[in-house]
């Protein structure tokens, strides 16, 4: 199954610079790894935003939530998830 994913990051402006730099190295740590096993095919930065726009692919709702709530930045950001389907008008899935 197919998502469109949005994270927005909001770190607290107060956060110490150290624990801040050690949370972002161990996200891109996790991304890394989950890009390797195949579940998150697609990432971009949203230009001007601390923000990205990623599709993941996973069996079901409940492995997406899993695989979301184990980044190290969980708690510092709002995701809007939307599942996706085959568009009957796009031209990979003609017979
Ligand atoms: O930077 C972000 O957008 C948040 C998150 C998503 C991948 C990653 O490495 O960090």
């Amino acid at each position: 199954m197919l998502f469109h994913v949005r994270m927005d990051v909001s770190l607290p402006h107060d956060m110490d610079p150290n624990d801040r730099a050690e949370l972002v190295r161990a996200e891109k740590e996790r991304a890394l790894e989950l890009q390797k096993l195949g579940v998150w095919p697609h990432l971009w930065r949203v230009v001007g935003q601390y923000s990205d726009i990623s599709i993941f692919d996973v069996p079901s709702n409940d492995e997406l939530h899993a695989f979301l709530s184990s980044l190290p930045l969980w708690e510092y950001m709002r995701v809007q998830v939307t599942p996706l389907a085959t568009h009957p008008s796009d031209l990979a899935a003609q017979p």
